[in-house]
């Protein structure tokens, strides 16, 4: 295997096999069956086209490995807004708590857009994530060998980059209130939102942050804006506490404005970034292009307890949707992570992502991350050809 996703390095911290243990799991290989409920949610945009390729690889995987799911579907976003006038309806919020996992693939949209006042598919998805509490949100960025070319930074600067990005998920200005839509002293209409951090918030995600370090390289970084902002301040002071538990990490701070540009300056000189809901949306998608594209980024949403949330970074891409352009890779990626973090089901894990590093070898690319001398392919194509991977290829490790 020519390099690791790295996204073995960090030990998945809650594991939801519902039936053996996992220290079990060599004995038992594909002779005994382990069964896993899993709520897909498609979504809307090229979210459908994504989740039925990945869905094809992670049933691949797990059969190679006695491991079997039970999919339910259920609407979410936009498509749910108009079948049922909600973007997140009951029925899929407790079907996505009752089951093991949860695998979603996009929401929103243009035709959604218009009224800002209107319920928004997004909001749907800020309400899943809230309900499933799933505050910590691990956003890995790793330069593969074979995408150093597309890449939008030099070869020297790109390559070799591996960073985890850890983002809070359920709190700060996505969620704080006040809230909303008013007038000003003067009768001028305003929008506005409220950055708020409670101790605990901080507290928790930071723990993530430094044990995930602690596995991968020792060196955590804490992006912030606590130059200006009495939440970062806040969030600072309590990052440093935590510290104290953790002497074996080297913990550094950075401002956010800074970090946005050091990332493209000189990725390698991070490891893991722990920072806050907003800060780590933008800076997850940036961390993208580093590795090639925002379709290469796949996602782990993890709370104490419950099921976690899997996706790509990305979002619905309205622009290329129904044409079978989208790069299914992020959402494969995303299927390897819920195996991993979510079922600690680590060698089907390891089939998904070794079977992406040999799809990429042998040259496939969609248009995201073409180059020339290789071969242009759509989103189903690229699918069928990462199904082929998973089943020729073995990880050293199985
Ligand atoms: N988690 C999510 O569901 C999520 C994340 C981000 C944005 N969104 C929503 O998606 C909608 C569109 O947002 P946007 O345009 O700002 O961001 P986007 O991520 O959907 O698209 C940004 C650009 O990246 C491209 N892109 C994205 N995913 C790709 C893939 N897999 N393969 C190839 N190209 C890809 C798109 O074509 C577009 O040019 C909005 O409604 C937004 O709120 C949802
Ligand atoms: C769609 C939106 C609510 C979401 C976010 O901001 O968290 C998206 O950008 C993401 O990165 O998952
Ligand atoms: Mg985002």
């Amino acid at each position: 295997m020519a390099a690791s996703l790295q996204l073995i390095n960090l030990r998945p911290f809650r594991s939801h096999s519902t039936s053996l243990p996992n220290h079990h799991s060599k004995r038992l290989t594909i002779r005994c069956s382990k069964s896993y409920n899993i709520t897909l949610l498609p979504g809307d945009g090229i979210g459908p086209e994504v989740i039925s390729v990945a869905k094809k690889v992670l049933n691949l995987a797990g059969s190679l490995e006695g491991v079997e799911f039970k999919f339910k579907e259920m609407p979410m976003g936009g498509a749910a807004l108009d079948l049922t006038g909600v973007p997140l309806p009951e029925e899929t919020l407790n079907t996505a708590k009752e089951s093991d996992a949860v695998l979603l693939g996009a929401i929103g949209g243009y035709k959604w857009d218009k009224n800002e006042k209107h319920l928004k598919p997004e909001t749907g998805l800020l309400q899943l994530r809230e309900g499933l509490k799933v505050f910590a949100n691990l956003r890995p960025a790793s330069v593969l060998p074979e995408l150093v070319d597309a890449s939008t930074l030099k070869k020297e600067v790109a390559e070799g980059v591996d960073l985890m990005v850890v983002r809070e998920l359920t709190g700060g200005i996505y969620f704080g209130k006040p809230r909303g839509f008013g007038t000003n002293e003067n009768g001028e209409e305003i929008g506005f939102n409220t950055e708020v951090y409670a101790a605990y918030e901080i507290d928790r995600i930071a723990r993530i942050a430094f044990e995930t370090a602690r596995k991968r390289s020792g060196k955590l970084c804490s992006v912030d804006k606590a130059n200006v902002l009495e939440a970062s301040m806040f969030w600072r002071k309590r990052v440093i506490a935590i510290a104290a538990e953790y002497p074996d990490v080297e913990l550094t701070h950075m401002y956010v404005d800074n970090a946005a540009m050091q990332l493209v300056r000189n990725p390698k000189q991070f490891d893991t970034i722990v920072t806050n809901n907003i800060f780590g949306d933008i800076l997850s998608d940036e961390a993208s292009m580093i590795t090639g594209s925002i379709g290469m980024l796949p996602s782990a949403s993890l709370g104490e307890s419950g099921p976690g949330l899997f996706e790509p970074i990305h979002g619905s891409a309205p622009d290329i949707a129904g044409q079978d352009k989208a790069n299914p890779l992020a959402t494969i990626l995303s299927a390897a992570m819920l195996l991993k973090y979510g079922l600690g089901e680590v060698k089907a894990a390891e089939r998904i992502e070794l079977a992406v590093l040999d799809t990429l070898s042998r040259g496939f690319r969609t248009g995201d991350i073409y180059s020339v001398g290789n071969k242009l392919v759509g989103c189903k194509e690229m699918g069928e050809e990462v199904l082929k991977s998973v089943n020729t290829k073995t990880p050293a490790s199985v």
